[in-house]
């Protein structure tokens, strides 16, 4: 579990984030989500260590990165899989090269070892057989498949994932917030996901953490967001007329189906 506690951070004296505490839950998806500036970047950014807030506390099971020195922060990276907006797969490296490269890095494995492991990711993202293709020779979907084995690769407890579905049609968003939510469960990692993309929120939000303005508005999973008074949260989520439908749908047939 990754626990925030009062975090304020602030750029040329405009605060951005105000005393934003939160926790993301071992082997469940918790998603951040906001309107465009609301902080969520920030808040990630301080999550991982690249950005350092002013005050507050960030603590990875119980270990706050703010009082971490450089070596222990390396040893903590170890532990963190990221997965970033555009895949950044390497082009001039096949789809299995891309992930062993982690492996090669960041461990002492024998070459064979690497290899097996770096297979049996790409099998678990249902991509055997593309081993030897290229970045420019595979689809965005598997592109983002390739970067979700690389981002397991380590064994991560903490997989961070920027805007996973950007870019992806809707059919091959779902396919990846499913496989995002699988293995989540199955390794039981603290998997962090910032989000624009309301079918990831109704889908698979099992903690979702509202960020507006730089504060902490509402938190809750996937269900309880249908029933929110939050303004602002059904502002954002239930932006359009579909969704609407969909909350008026859900809240109908909970009335129903209460004794
Ligand atoms: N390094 C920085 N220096 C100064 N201001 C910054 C810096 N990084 C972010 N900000 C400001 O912080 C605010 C929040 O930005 P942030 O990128 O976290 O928003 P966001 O919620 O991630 O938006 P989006 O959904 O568009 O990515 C913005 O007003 C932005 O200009």
């Amino acid at each position: 579990m990754i626990e925030v506690r009062n975090i304020t951070k602030s750029f040329d004296g405009k605060t951005i984030l105000h005393d934003v505490s939160a926790s993301f839950q071992t082997g469940k998806t918790n998603l951040i989500i906001g309107q465009s500036g609301s902080g969520k970047t920030v808040l990630v950014k301080s999550l991982v260590g690249l950005l350092r807030p002013e005050k507050g506390e960030i603590l990875y099971d119980g270990r706050d990165i703010l009082k971490m020195d450089q070596n222990q922060m390396k040893e903590l990276r170890k532990e963190i899989g990221m997965l970033f907006q555009g895949s950044a797969l390497f082009d001039s490296e096949t789809v299995l090269g891309n992930v062993m490269f982690p492996l090669t890095m960041f461990t002492n494995m024998t070459y064979g070892e690497i290899k097996d492991r770096a297979q049996f990711c790409l099998e678990r993202v249902n991509l055997k057989g593309a081993d030897k293709k290229y970045p420019s020779e595979i689809s965005g979907g598997m592109q983002k498949r390739v970067a979700i084995a690389r981002a397991i690769a380590l064994n991560p407890k903490y997989l961070f994932c920027d805007e996973p579905n950007s870019g992806l049609d809707p059919r091959t968003s779902i396919l990846i917030d499913e496989l995002l939510s699988d293995i989540t469960h199955e390794y039981n990692i603290t998997t962090i996901i910032n989000t624009h993309d309301m079918n990831s929120v109704l889908g698979i939000g099992e903690n979702i953490i509202f960020l507006n303005k730089g504060h902490r508005e509402w938190v809750g999973d996937m269900h309880e967001i249908y029933q929110t008074s939050n303004e602002a949260l059904n502002e954002f989520v239930f932006a359009n007329d579909l969704f609407q439908k969909v909350r008026a749908y859900v809240l109908s047939n909970e009335t129903t189906r209460k004794p």
